[in-house]
């Protein structure tokens, strides 16, 4: 299976969207939009959405749409002179047709699709760093959902960036959701002017607005939804710190693409580097790669 075989779809959705829509042979599927190269579906065998979108999300092209997963990239939030987030996610992102095989390791069963991203012109006047962001998107045989980014330095001189993979997941009711892999971690609190805290012993549950970056975390975290009876497994490499976020009632109604209550369905745990920005010597590459999973649990 790979980016030319029937699992493999490009297709156009009713706003004329393009996207990439990747299954596999038990049903479950991805699509992923070419603007903003942004994962906007994830879904079972069953047909089970995982991924939360709003119902007030808005469709205008290039821009990221509230849910799935945008890329944040070359910066994080505000830190930075950039748009919040970077603008990866608001450019037209273009599918490689001649993608660089898996690696060796890699199971050969999976459906994947490469979107590429290079600077524009006017991406150089505000970002002077010219670079290839390789976006590999797949859908394994067990319906696991993959991102890995190469992002080579093709420039004359160093360059540094932060990233994360904005991913809300679509969960039962935030009141009864728990996050297990970021205890007795320090973090960095958006809420509280970036300032430094750490984590207590306990798995994290929520109660009010949370934005916090939680700082050298281990390579797999647990979101636990007991009412849906199901586990996400976010599993990272070379992405050493976790953003959650979560707008809670009050930030909710001032968002525009965003339902007064819909705070209530969804939970961003990110895999992401944003603390120590990522240096790059020029001709250098830099992987991460993030797997999502989902297991059932009781
Ligand atoms: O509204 P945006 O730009 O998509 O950002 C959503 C949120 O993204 C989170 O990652 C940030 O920590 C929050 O501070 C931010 O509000």
């Amino acid at each position: 299976m790979n980016q030319s075989g029937p699992a493999v779809e490009v297709t156009k959705d009713r706003n004329g969207i393009l996207q990439v829509v990747l299954r596999n042979p038990r049903g479950a599927s991805a699509r992923v939009s070419l603007y903003g190269g942004q994962v906007l579906s994830w879904r079972t065998d069953r047909g089970e959405e995982l991924l939360f979108a709003s119902t007030k999300a808005i469709f205008k092209p290039p821009y990221a749409v509230r849910g799935g997963i945008p890329i944040c990239f070359p910066q994080f939030g505000q830190r930075g002179s950039l748009e919040q987030h970077g603008f990866a996610r608001n450019r037209i992102w273009i599918i490689d047709d001649n993608p660089p095989p898996l690696h060796p390791n890699d199971p050969s069963d999976k459906a994947y699709t490469d979107l590429l991203l290079k600077p524009s012109e006017d991406d150089l006047k505000i970002w002077p760093n010219s670079f290839e962001f390789r976006l590999r998107v797949s859908l394994t045989a067990d319906g696991n959902l993959s991102l890995m980014s190469r992002i080579r330095n093709i420039n004359y001189k160093p360059f540094s960036f932060s990233i994360a993979y904005l991913t809300y997941f679509s969960i039962s009711d935030i009141s009864e959701v728990r996050v297990e892999g970021l205890e007795t971690l320090d973090y960095l609190d958006n809420l509280c002017q970036r300032e430094r805290f750490t984590e207590q012993g306990d798995a994290l549950t929520f109660e009010s607005e949370v934005d916090r970056i939680y700082l050298g975390s281990r390579d797999t975290i647990a979101i636990f939804d007991h009412e849906r009876k199901r586990t996400f497994l976010i599993q990272k490499q070379g992405l050493p710190d976790v953003g959650v976020w979560n707008p809670w009632e009050k930030k909710s109604k001032t968002m525009v693409d965003f339902g007064d209550e819909e705070y209530k369905e969804m939970l961003c745990v990110n895999g992401a580097a944003v603390e120590k920005p990522i240096t790059l010597k020029p001709g250098e590459e830099w992987t991460g790669r993030l797997e999502l999973s989902v297991v059932p649990s009781s």
